[in-house]
């Protein structure tokens, strides 16, 4: 049962992907990011849940189990969730018989394990030949490292993101989030809209795939070309004018770029002479050979004084710089709730229910929360139904 604080049911069909309906496999992160972003816009999104323990994340990290895991809850909003034995023949009638009536299929499983399910790309598509068949793996379905289980850190580890973390006073932030799950679940959501897309005119779907490896290569585009197409590495820890620094009352993170003289401008900020005078620093070469010069006297006058002031003087000389804070900070910071990047509701349990949202504006539509994320086989009964009905309707 929807709480009453929840979007009104009847938006949803005001929504971008009303009408598309997802026969969802997937689990933990990567899958489950993908079919939430579908779900918030309008999918119905059916997740196929293994019986008895559902989803690996209900019952992965958090402190909480089951249906009140906050992780599982994050990514699992305004889904229907089905308790299913993918390996008893009737149930998987059933599932089928739903893939024939759908537009999408997802898993995120190992390689291969979809195929020995006999739900494979060739057995959905001989059900329905307009399926788009969206598949998410560790590092590919084919290929030395197809068959090992994939995982967010592995992936980071493994493309050098991991690497580039040398230091942790610097203005990158790697690692620490899954970044490589939530990439590569985008990239799933992009490729079923290509899908979605292009079905329109060849009335035909197919099968796109994505992998943790791949994203985490694709998202260090930049570093990639500068190795491959001119053998220099991009250290963008080492820029000379970039840096965490300590004041009186907090880090703060600047970035002297995009300007034409940024040292002149930050030595204004800072009340000290032009630097970009002096010819320790006079161009970005001699900056990168003078830099502990340079952070030591940056560092010495931003400890003088409180963090509010330096950022109002950096701001002041429109220099790109912010406060280095904690993510609770975030949450309740004045730009975060005029973005209405927080939606809540209260579950039928009377559980507060508070997520991070969609953070994909249009101007006609705005996502929200339709349905609470589904207890373990919350709507088995509802769905079968669906499903005999498709049975019954094709033998008519
Ligand atoms: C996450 C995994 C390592 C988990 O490995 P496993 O738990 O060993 O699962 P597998 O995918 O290998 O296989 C699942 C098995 O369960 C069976 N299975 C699944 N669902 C059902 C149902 N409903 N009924 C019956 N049986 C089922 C399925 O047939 C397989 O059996 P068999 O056929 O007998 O094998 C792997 O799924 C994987 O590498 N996925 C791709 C990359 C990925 O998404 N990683 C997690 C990202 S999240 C992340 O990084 C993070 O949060 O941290």
């Amino acid at each position: 049962m929807a709480a009453a604080n929840f979007a009104d049911s009847a938006s949803a069909a005001t929504l971008p992907l009303a009408g598309i309906r997802v026969i969802d496999f997937t689990q933990v992160m990567m899958g489950p990011v993908c079919t939430q972003m579908l779900a918030d816009h309008g999918a119905d999104v059916i997740k196929i849940e293994r019986q008895g323990a559902g989803d690996l994340s209900r019952s992965t990290f958090a402190p909480v189990a089951g249906h009140d895991n906050p992780i599982f809850c994050s990514l699992n909003r305004n889904k229907r969730s089905v308790e299913i034995d993918l390996r008893d023949a009737a149930q998987l009638e059933l599932v089928k018989a739903l893939i024939a009536d759908a537009d999408v299929v997802t898993n995120n499983f190992r390689a291969g394990v979809m195929e020995r399910l006999g739900l494979g790309y060739e057995d959905c598509k001989r059900l329905n030949p307009r399926i788009i068949y969206a598949v998410g793996t560790g590092f590919g379905e084919t290929g030395p490292y197809a068959h090992k289980g994939g995982q967010d850190v592995l992936a980071q580890a493994m493309t050098g993101v991991m690497a580039r973390r040398a230091d942790a006073a610097v203005p990158v932030s790697i690692y620490p989030t899954a970044l490589a799950d939530y990439t590569a679940g985008m990239h799933m959501v992009q490729g079923i809209l290509l899908a979605l897309l292009q079905r329109e005119r060849s009335g035909e779907g197919q099968k796109i795939a994505v992998s943790l490896y791949d994203s985490m290569l694709a998202m260090q585009m930049q570093e990639a070309a500068m190795i491959m197409m001119a053998d220099s590495e991009v250290n963008w820890a080492a820029m000379p004018l970039s840096g965490v620094f300590h004041t009186t009352t907090g880090p703060l993170v600047l970035v002297g770029a995009f300007k034409a003289n940024p040292l002149r401008d930050i030595c204004a900020a800072l009340e000290i002479e032009d630097l970009s005078l002096d010819a320790r620093f006079a161009n970005l070469p001699a900056q990168f050979e003078h830099k502990e010069a340079l952070h030591a006297i940056f560092r010495a006058r931003f400890a003088s004084d409180t963090r509010e002031h330096w950022l109002a003087q950096l701001e002041a000389q429109d220099l790109l710089s912010a406060p280095v804070r904690e993510m609770r900070e975030a949450l309740v910071d004045a730009q975060t709730l005029h973005n209405a990047m927080i939606i809540e509701g209260r579950s039928s349990t009377g559980q507060p229910l508070k997520f991070v949202a969609s953070p994909i504006r249009m101007s006609d539509v705005r996502a929200g929360l339709r349905r609470e994320p589904p207890r373990l086989g919350e709507h088995t009964q509802e769905v079968l139904a669906e499903a005999r009905a498709l049975l019954e309707q094709a033998a008519a």
